[in-house]
C-alpha cells in the first residue's frame, strides 16, 4: 500500500462534501476515482495532497501518517499531482522543460541528482524521459509549438521527472482526441510500473482499459469499489453514474 485513507471527511459549513471515504492505492496499480459531477472527486484529491485539511479521518503515505502534514512536505515525500507542475515553459524547448523539472529546487530530483550532478547525466536522464513518453523526436521544438495533446504529454514527462511515489492525475485525457488518448494511456500504464497512479477520469472506456481498481463516489460517499467489471455491473453504479440502469 502506497497511499491510503480511512474515514476521510470534509465539511464546508453545514455541507459534507466527502464522507467516510476509505481508499487504498497500491504500487503498480492504476486506480480510478469516478463519479458524477459534484460527487467529491476533486475534494478527495485536495484532501490527499493536503491542499485541504480533512474535518476528520486519517491519511497515510508510505506508512507515515500525513493527516496533518503540510502540502509541500507531502509533495516532497512523493505524492505529486500533475497540475502542480503542469505549467510548462512555452518558450523553452521540450528538452529544456524536462531538464528544468529534473533540477527543480526543493523537488525530489535534487536528492535524486546529488551523486550524479554532471550535465551529461542530466541530459541523458532528460532524454530517457522523453523516450518514455515518445517525445524524443520533438526535443528541440519549443513547448509553445506543440499540439495540445503533446503539451499534456510533456507535462506528464515533467511530472515523472520528479520521481513521484504516487501520481495523482486529474482527467489526464480531458480535451484529447482518440490517438492522443491512446498515447497518454500507454504512458500511464508504463508509469504505473514505477509509480502508483490515482486518476480522476470521466471516460469510462479509458477506465475499463487502463485501471485495475475503480472507486465510485456519489454525493461524497463511496458507492462501490473493485475492478471495473464488478463496479460497472453494479446496478447502483449504473443508475448513479450513467443515469440509467439499462445501458
Ligand atoms: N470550497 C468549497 N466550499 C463549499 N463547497 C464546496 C467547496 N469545494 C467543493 N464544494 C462542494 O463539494 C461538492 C463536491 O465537489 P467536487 O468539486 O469535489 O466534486 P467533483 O466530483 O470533483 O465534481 P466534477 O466532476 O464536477 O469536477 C460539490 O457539491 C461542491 O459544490
Amino acid at each position: 500500500m502506497v497511499l491510503s485513507c480511512r474515514g476521510l471527511r470534509r465539511d464546508f459549513g453545514g455541507f459534507t462534501a466527502v464522507n467516510d471515504v476509505d481508499l487504498d492505492v497500491r504500487h503498480g496499480e492504476v486506480h480510478a476515482l469516478i463519479g458524477p459531477n459534484g460527487a467529491g472527486k476533486t475534494t478527495v484529491f485536495n484532501l490527499l495532497t493536503k491542499f485541504l485539511q480533512p474535518t476528520s479521518g486519517r491519511i497515510e503515505l508510505l506508512g507515515q501518517d500525513i493527516t496533518r502534514t503540510e502540502p509541500a512536505k507531502v509533495a516532497r515525500m512523493g505524492l505529486v499531482r500533475s497540475f502542480q507542475i503542469s505549467a510548462t515553459f512555452p518558450h523553452l524547448t521540450v528538452l529544456e522543460n524536462v531538464r528544468v523539472a529534473l533540477q527543480r529546487p526543493g523537488g525530489l530530483a535534487v536528492q535524486f541528482w546529488k551523486p550524479v550532478s554532471s550535465l551529461d547525466r542530466l541530459n541523458e536522464r532528460a532524454m530517457e524521459l522523453l523516450e518514455t513518453v515518445g517525445l524524443e523526436g520533438a526535443r528541440d521544438r519549443l513547448a509553445a509549438d506543440l499540439s495540445y495533446g503533446r503539451k499534456r504529454v510533456l507535462e506528464l514527462a515533467t511530472t515523472l521527472a520528479l520521481e513521484p511515489k504516487v501520481l495523482l492525475l486529474d482527467e489526464p485525457m480531458a480535451g484529447m482526441g482518440g490517438e492522443d488518448i491512446g498515447t497518454v494511456a500507454a504512458i500511464i500504464r508504463r508509469a504505473a510500473e514505477r509509480h502508483a497512479v490515482l486518476m480522476v477520469e470521466h471516460n469510462l472506456k479509458v477506465v475499463a482499459d487502463l485501471c485495475e481498481r475503480v472507486t465510485v463516489l456519489q454525493r461524497g460517499e463511496i458507492l462501490a469499489a473493485g475492478d471495473y467489471a464488478t463496479v460497472s455491473a453494479d446496478p447502483r453504479v449504473r443508475t448513479a453514474y450513467m443515469g440509467t440502469d439499462h445501458g
